[in-house]
């Protein structure tokens, strides 16, 4: 059984620390995160809430030699000379984040809703581990060609591409607007 909010504070689990500490990282250490790390974390992130329970996600992961296939994926939507053919080589581990597109617009945006959820709960996970995260979102993605090298069919949305590993460079945070600023409050 998981740990009452109690518990999970006697174990110093302060989640408010890893909200606020989590860096999107884009320089790397070399070595991959397993594959058993990295399902571990998304078994966390499913715990994302999403309407009807209807897990509107799926994943495709790309390390050591299966980098390859996304680099062929992006040089067949953008040709060999786009920066990305080698940059992904490049990121020790790469996600992505895949959603069912259902045709109404209040689904679809629910479960947009609950995928990004469910990315931001991944980052966390792995933030909480010391391992850092970089969520891309490229024109490319969108591309006909890029997504049938990737078997994403029509009625799929790739919500985020992840760049995974242990960091090497942590930057330093740019600060937020106070909340309190964009807060209306009826009383
Ligand atoms: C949906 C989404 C897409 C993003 N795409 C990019 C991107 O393509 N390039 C980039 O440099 N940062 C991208 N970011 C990361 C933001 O730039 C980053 O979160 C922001 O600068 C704040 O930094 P922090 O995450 O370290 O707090 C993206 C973030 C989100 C949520």
């Amino acid at each position: 059984m998981s740990d009452t909010p109690v518990q999970a504070a006697a174990k110093n689990l302060d989640i408010k620390e890893v909200i606020r500490g989590r860096r999107t990282i884009k320089k790397f250490q070399e070595q991959p995160i397993p594959v058993e790390k990295i399902t571990e974390f998304l078994d966390t992130a499913v715990w994302a809430p999403n309407h009807k329970l209807r897990e509107p996600w799926r994943f495709l992961l790309f390390r050591e030699e299966g980098r390859q296939k996304l680099s062929e994926a992006i040089a067949a939507e953008m040709g060999d000379d786009n920066k990305f053919v080698t940059t992904v080589l490049n990121v020790p581990t790469i996600m992505l984040v895949v959603m069912k597109e259902d045709p109404r617009q209040a689904i679809f945006d629910e479960d947009f809703a609950a995928t990004s959820a469910l990315v931001q709960n991944f980052m966390l996970a792995a933030w909480a581990e010391e391992v850092g995260t970089f969520w891309v979102t490229k024109p490319f993605l969108y591309g006909p060609k890029f997504r049938e090298t990737l078997g994403i069919v029509p009625g799929e949305k790739i919500v985020g591409m992840l760049y995974i590993g242990y960091p090497d460079v942590v930057p330093k945070p740019q600060e937020r607007t106070p909340a309190s600023d964009k807060l209306t409050v009826f009383k």
